[in-house]
């Protein structure tokens, strides 16, 4: 069978457990070639982000001019773009390349709490890039923030995510990793994927790990709504089968190989 070939636009985390190294991971795990545009490097590690050297956007536009002027793209993930000059080379790479599948998280603070984009760049975000994608999946508090408005329960959430996807004209996939009980996210065409909450402090890159299993499985041919289902599975068990590795929220885990019988089995 033909390979697909999925690239990440998206910052480095040194720890390995976010961003570009949560991504490439992903794309492996599933079978399919990772690709990588680095927009920014992060000293980060299981406890916070400690210092950001953003890429200059000529560097960045370099990187992605490289791999789609050689290379098939069969599907985009986008994930950290803190600033406006970084954010217009990409949209205007994905208007000139016209990758098939583009999924967008538009990261603003790491789960440590650490912000990850520049302030006066929310409105470029809002304008230029989410407009671009074929869906986004904002967490609860990028939703407030787009949408300027608290989210606080599922009832919430299902309304949110249509205003959402009416103002940015695109799919939104919100998610509910912030609220208690079982972890829901809401498609904008109304349809539902919940898992039972794990009870973990190792959460560290779920959010990208979705997003990139989901421009996974879209390179792959699968329609929205099972790309997103297989995308929230491969997470849990992921988060089932995440270690410990340093003193503060350990990153989700993504090694399995497959038993005689074809059947998954995660490395714990
Ligand atoms: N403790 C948990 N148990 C099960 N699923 C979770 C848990 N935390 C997050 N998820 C799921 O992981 C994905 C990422 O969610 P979320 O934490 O909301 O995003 P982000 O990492 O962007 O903050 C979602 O599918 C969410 O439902
Ligand atoms: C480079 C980079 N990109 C994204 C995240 C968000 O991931 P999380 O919400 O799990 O901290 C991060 N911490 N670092």
């Amino acid at each position: 069978m033909e390979r697909k070939h999925v690239l990440t636009i998206a910052g480095s985390d040194s720890g390995g457990g976010a961003g570009i190294q949560a991504d490439l991971k992903v794309f492996s795990a599933l079978g399919t070639y990772g690709m990588s545009v680095i927009t920014a490097v992060t000293a980060q590690n299981t406890l916070g982000v400690t210092a950001i050297q953003e890429i200059d956007a000529q560097i960045v536009k370099s990187q992605l001019d490289a791999v789609f002027s050689d290379i098939r793209v069969d599907a985009v993930k986008i994930g950290m773009v803190s600033n406006q000059e970084i954010m217009d080379v990409i949209a205007e790479s994905i208007q000139r390349y016209q990758p098939p599948h583009v999924v967008m998280d538009p990261v603003m603070i790491a789960k440590s709490g650490d912000p990850l984009l520049q302030e006066d760049s929310i409105a470029t975000l809002r304008s230029v890039l989410l407009p671009m994608a074929t869906l986004i999946t904002p967490n609860l508090p990028e939703a407030e923030v787009l949408l300027g408005c608290n989210i606080t329960s599922t009832t919430e959430m299902r309304q949110a995510v249509k205003e959402l996807a009416g103002k940015m004209n695109t799919q939104v996939l919100l998610k509910g990793g912030h609220l208690d009980g079982d972890a829901v996210d809401i498609l904008s065409t109304g349809k539902e994927f919940s898992s039972p909450r794990i009870e973990t402090p190792h959460t560290h890159g779920t959010g990208c790990s979705l997003s990139s299993a989901i421009a996974a499985y879209l390179a792959l041919g699968e329609p929205i709504d099972e790309a997103i289902a297989k995308a929230k599975e491969y997470v849990f068990q992921a988060i089932c089968h995440a270690f410990p590795i340093g003193n503060g929220h350990s990153p989700i885990h993504h090694f399995y190989q497959w038993d005689q019988g074809g059947r998954k089995v995660w490395d714990s």
